[in-house]
């Protein structure tokens, strides 16, 4: 569901703001340190709670101020949602992140995930491919989420007997492991299933999407779904036990489970360029969009922060062909509009200038 309104108030250098974006295309243009990031992060805190610059969403307080609230309206434009707009808002304050929906605050992160459901690219967008496996989990993971209406509940009871099984691992309780295991490799076993079944889909869209970027970065995806793919569960977990009652934790299964992507044989991030790995990573997130419209008719939000870092203009062109196919939310930055004008002529937009942490929106001639 696009954003209808926006306000953000107490964000980094930004002045109070209200807006009305576009239902498609805006673009976000102005100097180094305007404050074009910071527009998007309050977009993308409305959406998971975190900062994509930050680990410390404290950081993002105005200096001068000792919260931070962010409210937008959503736009329901398909289906049961048609017609209908929520009123969301986010408020951080001492540290406690508070998100109300119409006035009553959601309690669950997959509340307030399903809400408002956000994809950003931006400089650091690399790191998924040289970051650690648990980025690319939670990456994958976010896709199987949002498509999967069941899985939430499945990994919810995955990590309740996980935390069961290290706990009686840390008590050195072996008589009690075999009570455990039987529901750890049930639950596993679900969740690695609802990754496959995602993965079937995701793995031939993603190469396609990835042509269409760019057709000759040559990448495959493999998964590895958390022990090795030959064995049993049951069997490594036997194999295994004297070491995990050694280390007083489970060493296998979904909670290690990873997307590895590799050219050839080698990792990506050891091969390819800067750019060519943002690509990469560009595709990956498309392609999550993707399936997510396909599933829920609606496609997610997308921030792109500084379109040109590490992109030439064919590839600038072609992400954003991608994302006009996609006919989703966009949310632009640059800092001359001018390469945001060469890159994208979508036929309906907004242009926000920022200046100083202020916004205005321009007429269009
Ligand atoms: N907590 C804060 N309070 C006030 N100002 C802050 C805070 N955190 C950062 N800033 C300032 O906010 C400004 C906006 O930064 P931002 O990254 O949003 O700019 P930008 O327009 O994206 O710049 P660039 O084009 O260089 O990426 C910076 O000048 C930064 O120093």
């Amino acid at each position: 569901m696009p954003i209808r309104r926006l306000s953000v108030r107490g964000v980094r250098n930004l002045a109070p703001l209200d807006i009305h974006p576009h239902s498609r295309v805006n673009f976000i243009y102005g100097d180094n340190g305007s404050g074009k990031s910071s527009l998007l992060e309050s977009i993308a805190l409305l959406s998971s709670g975190k900062s994509f610059r930050s680990t410390q969403i404290k950081q993002l307080i105005h200096h001068d101020a000792d919260r931070l609230e962010l409210e937008c309206e959503l736009d329901g434009t398909t289906g049961a949602d048609a017609q209908t707009q929520d009123l969301y808002s986010l408020r951080l304050r001492n540290g406690d992140v508070l998100f109300r929906l119409d006035g009553s605050v959601l309690t669950s992160q997959a509340q307030v995930a399903t809400r408002l459901p956000v994809q950003v690219i931006e400089p650091n967008t690399f790191r998924l491919l040289v970051g650690s496996p648990e980025d690319r989990r939670q990456f994958l993971d976010w896709g199987v989420f949002h498509v999967e209406p069941g899985f939430i509940e499945e990994w919810r009871i995955f990590r309740k007997v996980l935390k069961q099984r290290n706990s009686v691992l840390k008590q050195k309780e072996v008589s009690w492991l075999d009570v455990w295991d039987g529901g750890f490799i049930e639950a596993s076993e679900k969740i690695h299933q609802y990754r496959l079944a995602y993965l079937k889909v995701f793995v031939p869209q993603f190469e396609s999407t990835l042509a269409a970027l760019d057709a000759e970065i040559k990448v495959r995806l493999h998964y590895y779904p958390g022990w090795e793919k030959d064995s049993q569960l049951k069997d490594i977990l036997t194999r295994q036990q004297d070491r995990d009652l050694q280390l007083g934790y489970t060493q296998s299964g979904p909670h290690r489970a990873e997307l590895r992507i590799r050219v050839d044989k080698l990792p990506a991030a050891d091969v390819l360029s800067r750019g060519q790995q943002k690509t990469v990573v560009a595709a990956l997130k498309l392609t999550q969009g993707i399936l997510y419209k396909q599933s829920c008719g609606n496609a997610p939000i997308y921030l792109v922060d500084d379109l040109a870092s590490e992109l030439d203009s064919r590839h600038r062109l072609a992400l954003c062909q991608v994302l006009e196919d996609l006919k989703c939310q966009v949310f632009i930055t640059s800092i001359e509009k001018q390469q945001l004008m060469d890159s994208w002529t979508p036929s309906e937009f907004k242009v926000f200038h920022v200046e100083h942490g202020k916004i205005e929106e321009e007429s269009l001639p």
